[in-house]
């Protein structure tokens, strides 16, 4: 007799059954899942690596077009939707054509914050008498980045290509020496300012001392030959010394503000490099720079913006409340003179790979006026220039880094290089003016037609 079937192990297998099929099921969708990640990642990375051939990112260069308005108002940003990445032919290119020297002899020169004030001034001076310049820029915000872009522009006019970069960045340092044999650098690129310095210091040490050193670590082991250095040191360095007229030979360590113990450490820090790697160093110490084209935080600056539009400035008097506070400000076009100066006399460094041959040159210069001027008789002159009566409210000079004046003695750099400054404060901020009135498209109030006619361009004394 057959033995009925038996039901339990026909159960039992069925469930097996279709416990592998739900196995089976699950795992088929993990896979096509897997497959489909695995696809879509692919994609993804096909198309970033796609945008990023055709896009390189902002930060890491921008292209000057060459056939962009040189006029400033429209502050056209620069920024080239067709440049590529550092190692494209376009790059090198742009590099190459920038920095070579017209003729074998001229100097090819890094020059670093080419979108600043002093930066610009000296890249077009550069060019213009056939040497070879490439600028390097963060285009930071610390003022109106605008304004950069708008001498980015000029440079462009003149051929100058400016890098986008920071140098901070050691690899785009080392890329842009790999394909340049520099001969000099001019170190501008800096945090400026000295009452910020209590609001941001970090931004100081940042740029003054670890991007200093980053640029001479570069110039020390990575270039070859071995670039000059000229450098922005700067009249704040004195800070306490009260004798007078300044001089190189005075002391510098008692300084007022965060901003001036970067600059002296800056000076300090040339010498390290010149020691150990023979480096040729020159730092110029600035003397309140001034002039079209010039820094919107500085007084002169922003007096005339307030003056213009009437609301008060405040003008510092010295802390005991007996005198005026008093600077050398020197213009412009004699500090190109003195930068142009200390590069042509500027002799090699003598080492190579990081190591030092022999001995190099380390020099320091006062570039000043030798003639300082009373804030208030710089508002004197704005209030003629401007035609306008500026609203002032006299207070003493706070405690925020200031020092009560300066006054430099340039006999050194008389002797070295011919450094003899040859524009009074009247007659230089005669010249801002007209320029201010002009990039801002202000109606010209200016008396005895300072704002006439020319375009902002002529106007910049480069
Ligand atoms: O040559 C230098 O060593 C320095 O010159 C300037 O620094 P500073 O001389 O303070 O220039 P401004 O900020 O334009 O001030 C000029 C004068 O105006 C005074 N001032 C400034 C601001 C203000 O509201 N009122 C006022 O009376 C200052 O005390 C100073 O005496 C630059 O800003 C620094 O980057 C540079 O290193």
């Amino acid at each position: 007799m057959a033995s009925p079937p038996d039901t339990s192990k026909t159960t039992k297998l069925e469930r097996y059954n279709s416990y592998l099929r739900r196995i089976n099921t699950a795992r088929l969708l993990t896979l096509s899942s897997q497959l489909l990640f695995r696809t879509t990642l692919l994609a993804a990375l096909l198309l970033i690596l796609l945008f990023t051939l055709h896009h390189p990112p902002l930060s890491s260069f921008s292209l000057s077009s060459s056939s962009s308005s040189s006029f400033p108002h429209s502050h056209r940003s620069l920024l080239s939707s067709s440049s590529s990445s550092l190692s494209s032919p376009s790059f090198q290119r742009q590099v190459l054509h920038s920095a070579t020297p017209r003729n074998p002899s001229g100097l090819s020169v890094l020059v670093t914050g080419a979108a600043g004030f002093v930066g610009s001034h000296c890249s077009l001076a550069l060019k213009k008498r056939g040497d070879g310049v490439l600028g390097l820029d963060n285009f930071n915000s610390y003022y109106d980045p605008s304004l950069k872009r708008s001498r980015q522009s000029l440079l462009s006019k003149h051929s100058i290509f400016i890098v986008d970069g920071d140098i901070n960045d050691s690899s785009l340092l080392k890329t842009l020496f790999d394909l340049t044999p520099f001969t000099h650098i001019l170190h501008l690129a800096a945090q400026a300012g000295v009452r910020y310095a209590m609001r941001n210091p970090q931004s100081y040490i940042s740029s003054n001392i670890a991007g200093f050193v980053s640029l001479l670590e570069v110039a020390a082991k990575s270039a070859d030959p071995q670039p000059s250095i000229v450098w922005a040191s700067s009249s704040s360095v004195y800070g306490l010394n009260d004798e007078n007229p300044f001089s190189e030979l005075h002391r510098t360590d008692r300084p007022a503000s965060l901003y001036a113990a970067t600059k002296k450490a800056g000076e300090e820090i040339a010498h390290t490099y010149n020691h150990i790697y023979g480096l040729s160093i020159t730092g110029l110490r600035f003397f309140t720079v001034y002039g079209p084209w010039g820094r919107p935080d500085m007084a002169y600056f922003f007096f005339t913006k307030s003056i213009l539009s009437g609301k008060p400035i405040t003008v510092f008097k010295t802390q005991d409340g007996a005198g005026e506070v008093a600077r050398d400000f020197t213009y412009i076009d004699d500090v190109v003179k003195g930068c142009l100066g200390a590069l042509d006399t500027a002799e090699k460094s003598t080492g190579s790979g990081g190591k030092k041959k022999g001995p190099a040159q380390l020099r320091i210069y006062n570039l000043g006026n030798t003639s300082p001027v009373p804030v208030g008789k710089l508002v004197g002159i704005l209030e003629g220039l401007l035609g306008v009566k500026a609203k002032k409210n006299v207070v003493k000079m706070p405690s925020n880094g200031d020092v009560p004046y300066t006054h430099a003695n340039v006999s050194l750099a008389e002797h070295d290089f011919g450094y003899r400054p040859t524009t009074d404060l009247a007659a230089g901020l005669r010249k801002f003016v007209k320029w201010y009135v002009q990039y801002y498209g202000i109606k010209n109030k200016v008396q005895g037609g300072v704002g006439g006619g020319k375009d902002v361009s002529e106007v910049a004394s480069v």
